[in-house]
């Protein structure tokens, strides 16, 4: 095994999954820390967690879990995946995780690269941008979760970990590959822990994923993740079609009825969740509600849900908590973080009403909320299949037929839920081909 990824939720999972794939490594995508002694073949694995928000020891517990087990593979790069926008504040879990895993591999530097240009992700001067914008000022602002008010990555990681960034700037990577490794051993000797690295394109990224395709660990985002696997892999383009044939047959979504979950309140997904609204039947989800029995309200989600007929080239049913910056500021004001729990907490009830009355594609928004769908749904991992968008792979469940897509937050065009449907329903209701 060449690769172990430990990625802190489950969209992200899928993503650098899904570009694993792509870019010619075989990967398999694991649900939490699989027990001692579980083996997997292949070039590269992914241990999803759900640890972007909780509190940073059980962060810190369950990446070293991760770690352990993926050591027992023989693993000979672990890859700390988070988010292309970064989600996570001063006090997130980015830095003390990789100050941990740093400690248990025994090494003193790595690179921090968010990185994901084909997704408008790019790094100037350690700078973190969300297409035209610097991070702070995108819709990042308004996160539920992780609100982003700060768009430098140096500074981001020397406030949650020990120790010091330095940057790699665009300008030596355009120099090249040994270039990039000179400056990053120049930085290590002086005293620099979390190497910034910029890049704006996929050419960078390629010159990065030549430059760190040995070090023994490397933190960011799925673009990096890409730029390794195209650095790595054999080259051989008779296997990196045999993989994506593998892929097309692992992941081509099953036929029967679908659902779309959708728990995120970014930009995007209020624009996906417009659009959709239009085409399908709709559950607007009354966040009072699911405070007051998020069980309960769970199962009467579902049940309205598998009562709606999905024939005659009718789209899957919408369950939407997605809400405006000013709707969602009323709701934490009122209610706090409780609010997203018990959100959660629902949609995790829904989930399995929805998986035992016959539901068979799970769409999903959102990566907390994909975490809990997915627990509940209590799958081990997946394959992974073909992307439907950048970062967004069809995945199969491998202990039951279940077909998801879990969709980051602001990943996928407006028409992201119509491109989820089957080829007939497109056909009536329009979308990409
Ligand atoms: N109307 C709402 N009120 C409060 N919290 C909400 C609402 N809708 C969704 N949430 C919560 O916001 C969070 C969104 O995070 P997430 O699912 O990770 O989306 P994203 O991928 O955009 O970050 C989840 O915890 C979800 O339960
Ligand atoms: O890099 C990304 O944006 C994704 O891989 C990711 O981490 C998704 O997280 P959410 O935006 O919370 O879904």
């Amino acid at each position: 095994m060449m690769i172990g990824v430990i990625a802190d939720d489950f969209t992200g999972a899928t993503d650098i999954a899904g570009f694993l794939v792509a870019n010619g490594l075989a990967t398999t995508q694991m649900i939490g820390v699989p027990e001692a002694g579980t083996t997997v073949e292949g070039d590269a694995v992914v241990v999803s967690l759900k640890s972007r928000s909780n509190p940073a020891g059980e962060a810190v517990a369950d990446s070293l879990a991760a770690l352990e087990w993926l050591q027992s593979l023989g693993c000979r790069q672990i890859f700390q995946k988070y988010c292309s926008t970064f989600d996570s504040t001063a006090k997130g879990n980015i830095g003390p995780v990789a100050d941990a895993l740093m400690a248990a591999i025994g090494t003193d530097i790595t690179v921090v690269c968010p990185a994901l240009p084909i997704n408008g992700r790019s790094i100037y001067k350690g700078y973190l941008f969300v297409g035209d914008q610097l991070l702070q000022e995108s819709g990042m602002k308004d996160h539920p979760i992780t609100p982003m008010t700060d768009s430098n990555l140096m500074r981001l990681m020397e406030m949650q970990s020990k120790g010091r960034a330095g940057v790699v700037t665009t300008a030596t990577v355009e120099r090249g590959v040994e270039a990039v490794r000179a400056e990053i051993e120049r930085l290590r000797a002086s005293g620099v822990s979390y190497v910034v690295l910029d890049a704006v394109s996929d050419a960078h990224l390629d010159v990065l994923g030549q430059a760190v395709a040995d070090m023994a660990l490397v933190t960011g985002g799925s673009g990096l993740g890409a730029g390794i696997a195209r650095a790595v892999a054999t080259g051989d383009t008779g296997r990196i079609e045999e993989l994506a044939r593998a892929a097309a047959e692992a992941g081509t979504p099953l036929h029967g009825p679908g659902i779309v979950i959708s728990g995120s309140c970014s930009v995007m997904t209020n624009a996906q969740v417009a659009a959709y609204r239009d085409l399908a039947p709709v559950f607007d989800v009354d966040v009072e509600r699911c405070l007051a029995d998020p069980d309960a309200y769970g199962a009467e989600m579902a049940e309205w849900a598998l009562a709606q007929p999905q024939d005659g080239g009718r789209p899957a049913p919408l369950i939407t908590a997605t809400a405006k910056p000013e709707v969602l500021r009323g709701i934490q004001a009122r209610y706090g973080a409780a609010a997203s729990e018990a959100v959660e907490r629902a949609f995790a009830a829904a989930a399995r009403r929805l998986a035992d009355g016959g539901i068979v594609r799970f769409v999903v928004a959102g990566g907390e909320t994909s975490g809990s769908v997915t627990q509940a749904l209590a799958v081990s991992g997946f394959a992974i299949g073909p992307q439907i968008a950048p970062g967004v792979p069809w995945v199969r469940a491998v202990d039951r037929p279940l077909s998801l897509a879990l969709k980051s937050g602001n990943f996928g065009a407006e028409s992201f839920f119509v491109d989820c449907q089957p080829a007939e329903i497109r056909a009536v209701i329009g979308g990409a081909a």
